[in-house]
């Protein structure tokens, strides 16, 4: 069996964005990512902070079990770019077996066979705030791979921080119009401690985001959502 770099397992938890929102669901973290986001609240899986384990399909299944018991129906899979790794066709035929569904959080900017498995995929190409160039055409090969997979879900979501990611979402949305699209609020306050002023911070950008849309005659059918995760536990890690 493949090994696959896991930075970390955690759950349940909820689904704290996009299309899953509110979601009971475990995490499986990997760890390496092809992008560098100015933004990124996850560095810790591409900076070396942290150390990855390398694990089997088979042990990060026992470990999702020695984690959350029989209380969960439903992985994601994020990182980093899980789309990175191979192998992880495995892990999703194993959770399928016992009756698991999947998710998966990557930027669309690596193709692996196994996304089109996955149930409930998330594509979150990146705007000029991240300062990530987004490749068109990869990304439409992508997205015209999983749009129509009957009882399967896709969606595209783009964190917004600024006027320009909104132009960018625009233009995202109108590239492709038959797939639900999330604006998400972002989080530029990555070292701030949990408490009341991030919370309050984070509202005000939602506050910011979902205006911002209503006022746009391009974005009539996206939905507008916060890190319901960071309202909850500020930018702790594992939850
Ligand atoms: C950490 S990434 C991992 C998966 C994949 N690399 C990706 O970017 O889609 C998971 C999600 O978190 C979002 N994200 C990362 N940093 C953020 C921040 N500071 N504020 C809001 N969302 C953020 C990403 O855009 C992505 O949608
Ligand atoms: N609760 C929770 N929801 C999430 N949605 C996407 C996450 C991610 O980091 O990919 C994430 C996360 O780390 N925690
Ligand atoms: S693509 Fe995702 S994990 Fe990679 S740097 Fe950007 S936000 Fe972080
Ligand atoms: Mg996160």
């Amino acid at each position: 069996m493949k090994k696959i770099p896991v930075l970390e397992i955690f759950g349940p938890t909820i689904q704290g964005e996009g299309m899953v929102i509110g979601q009971k669901t475990m995490f499986v973290r990997t760890g390496g990512c092809d992008y560098r986001c100015s933004w990124c609240d996850s560095a810790f899986t591409w900076d070396g902070s942290q150390k990855a384990e390398l694990l089997t399909a088979e042990e990060i299944v026992n470990r999702l079990r020695e984690t959350g018991g029989t209380s969960f129906n439903h992985v994601t899979l994020s990182g980093g770019n899980p789309a990175l790794h191979q192998g992880i066709e495995e892990v999703i035929a194993m959770l399928k077996d016992e009756g698991v569904r999947t998710a998966v959080e990557t930027q669309g900017s690596i193709w692996q066979d196994w996304m089109i498995d996955i149930d409930d995929v998330t594509i979150s190409p990146k705007p000029p705030s991240s300062r990530m160039k987004t490749d068109w055409e990869k990304l439409d090969h992508y997205i015209n791979h999983l749009k129509d997979r009957p009882g399967k879900r896709t969606s595209i979501k783009v964190v917004i921080f600024d006027e320009s990611d909104l132009r960018y979402a625009e233009a995202v949305h109108s590239r492709y119009p038959d797939v639900p699209m999330y604006l998400q609020t972002g989080n530029p306050h990555l070292d701030a401690a949990e408490g009341e002023w991030l919370l309050k911070q984070l509202l005000l950008n939602y506050e910011w985001l979902v205006n911002q849309v209503i006022a746009s005659d391009r974005l009539n059918e996206v939905k507008v959502l916060p890190q319901l995760h960071t309202l909850l536990w500020g930018n702790k890690q594992g939850v």
